[in-house]
């Protein structure tokens, strides 16, 4: 097709290639239409595209490779995104030509004909065919795989034949199949160039450290590319039955903790408040406390903090594979860290003052007191002297937070260990103090107290002072109840997350770094949200 012609076609019209679907990336013409005409437009629009924040440039086709079973062919794209400021980003699109355009119903990429064939290029995802040659090849995977797609599998994958899937259709970044309501495979949408954490501590916490509270692994698809990187494109697990993720379970919870207010007329000046970071067990928190609150949440963290605990006392057991052995805190490490918090801390100030608009009222308010502040919190990053830290380091979840965390039963199952969305995938492998994963949930509880309180204020019938007020010590007993049962639990296995005053201070320090990483991240998604992780920072910073 000449250039003129497809320069002036649009979406409608169909793009027209004398080339066999098999050969048609080998098209110079086909990619460059394809890439700045078609997925430009296409890319943006998806759920999946974390770029939206920023100015696309263009897009660059980076590798392909086939996914095929026989004589069926499939494309796996990965796309180099460029944008305006400078960075670029990479995404997997896994493509299908399909004639039948009852195949073609969703996520369409381009109406194209193919040696006069008519149809369309779609995301092969949506294509059950494709679903089903994944599945298969994952079940007929070889142990020492050497070809450029790798399949692998475990041993627990076996004895089953595909029967159905579907997609798995919740809120989420990248996209998951599930097969036979038995298994889920989720293809990654942004990819690194490196096996992604995600696969790493799914295969080494349920395959080598027997690790229950997480969905077994079952298998992978790594991609090796032209400089000889394995890049992670598929991880497929056992589905765990569930009745939810513990952030939707904790709001419903805390609606009626704040109800209780009202109903049970709680005097809130009166509540007894305890030692913030202390250790407490069920029976420390005072009856006025129960009576308020309930015992069913304390049980529930009881349970959470026993699983997080398990789940580093897992990752902190292993002195063979470098990548697991646990470590120390050192200079290496310090250097790392500071310029990392203070890079972020320089483009959250940046963020905020370009959002100020956005904001109004109480969170306004709390945003001109983080610009005011912003050389005491600069002072707290940089006061980070490890040689006072005797604790270890190992690898941590990264993101723990209870929107990853599935409730089944009394039980919780830890999922999405890909760390942070905005960090390097180097970064992400970085060992960090398991204390940062609490700091991660505790931050969450704070969320979760005051997504709660902001949900329902027209409902609640105290002042606002009033509801922060029971909120700050509600909060400290669900710290308190947590850190009674890990503490404990970590320091029985002889994990060493440190002596009392060092994990005061690293809980700390991780909390203000991840309120100060979250209130980017919801500037940049979800405005009407920043008031939280503001409140969380004139929380740490004035206390
Ligand atoms: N193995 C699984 N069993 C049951 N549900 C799962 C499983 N894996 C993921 N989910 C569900 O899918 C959601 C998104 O999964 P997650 O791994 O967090 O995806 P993403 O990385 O795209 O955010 C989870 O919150 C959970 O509800
Ligand atoms: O789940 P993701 O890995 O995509 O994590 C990102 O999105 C989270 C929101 O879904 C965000 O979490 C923040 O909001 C939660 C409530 O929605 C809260 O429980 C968390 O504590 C808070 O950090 C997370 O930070 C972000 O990386």
């Amino acid at each position: 097709m000449a250039k003129q012609e497809i320069k002036s076609a649009n979406l409608s019209s169909t793009f027209s290639f004398s080339d066999k679907w098999e050969t048609l990336l080998e098209n110079k013409e086909f990619i460059k239409v394809f890439l700045s005409d078609v997925l430009e437009n296409y890319i943006v629009k998806q759920r999946w595209y974390g770029g939206k924040a920023s100015r696309m440039k263009y897009i660059e086709l980076a590798e392909y490779f086939r996914i095929q079973q026989h004589d069926e062919v499939y494309y796996g794209l990965i796309l180099e995104v460029n944008f305006t400021e400078a960075f670029y980003q990479h995404y997997f699109l896994p493509i299908a030509f399909v004639s039948d355009d009852s195949f073609a119903q969703d996520d369409r990429i381009l109406p194209i004909s193919i040696q006069d064939q008519e149809g369309f290029i779609i995301d092969a995802i949506n294509l059950e065919a494709f679903r089903k040659l994944v599945f298969q090849r994952l079940l007929t995977a070889v142990a020492k795989d050497k070809t450029r797609v790798r399949y692998h599998k475990s041993e627990l994958f076996k004895d089953c034949q595909y029967e159905n899937s579907r997609f798995m259709g919740l809120e989420q970044s990248n996209t998951s199949i599930v097969y036979n309501e038995k298994y889920v495979l989720k293809f990654f949408r942004r990819i690194y160039s490196d096996r992604n954490p995600d696969y790493e501590m799914s295969k080494f916490l349920s395959e080598k450290k027997d690790f229950k509270n997480t969905p077994a692994y079952l298998g992978s698809i790594q991609i090796k590319d032209i400089e000889g990187t394995n890049i992670t494109i598929g991880l497929m697990q056992e589905m765990v039955e569930n009745q939810g993720d513990a952030w939707q379970y904790m709001l419903s919870e805390l609606h009626k903790v704040f109800c209780n207010l009202e109903y049970k007329n709680i005097d809130i000046k009166s509540l007894p408040k305890t030692v913030d970071f202390g250790q407490l067990q069920i029976q420390d928190v005072p009856a006025q406390i129960i009576d308020w609150v309930g015992l069913n949440i304390f049980t529930k963290i009881q349970t959470l903090a026993m699983r997080t605990a398990e789940m580093h006392i897992a990752l902190g057991s292993e002195f063979e594979e470098t990548a697991f052995a646990p470590t120390h805190f050192n200079e290496d490490y310090t250097v790392w860290l500071k310029n990392r918090l203070l890079y972020q801390f320089q483009n959250r100030l940046n963020t905020i003052e370009n959002s100020l608009h956005k904001l109004d009222g109480l969170a306004l308010e709390l945003a001109n007191e983080f610009l005011e502040k912003k050389n005491i919190i600069r002072r707290r990053f940089v006061n980070f002297d490890w040689t006072k830290l005797k604790g270890e380091r190992i690898r941590v979840h990264g993101d723990y937070h209870l929107g990853q965390v599935l409730i089944k039963g009394d039980d919780f199952y830890i999922l999405d260990f890909e760390g942070e969305p905005e960090s390097t995938i180097r970064d992400r492998k970085v060992k960090q103090p398991p204390l940062k994963d609490v700091a991660g949930l505790f931050r969450s509880f704070h969320y979760a107290i005051y997504a709660t309180i902001f949900n329902n204020m027209e409902t609640y019938t105290h002042s606002q002072e009033d509801l922060f007020e029971a909120a700050e010590v509600l909060y400290q007993y669900l710290k308190g109840v947590f850190l009674g049962v890990y503490t404990i639990k970590v320091q029985e296995a002889n994990l060493n997350i440190g002596y009392e005053q060092e994990r005061i201070f690293l809980l700390k320090y991780a909390m203000l770094e991840k309120a100060v990483y979250e209130l980017g991240y919801e500037l940049n998604s979800r405005p009407r949200w920043a008031i939280i992780p503001l409140k969380g920072i004139s929380n740490i910073i004035n206390n």
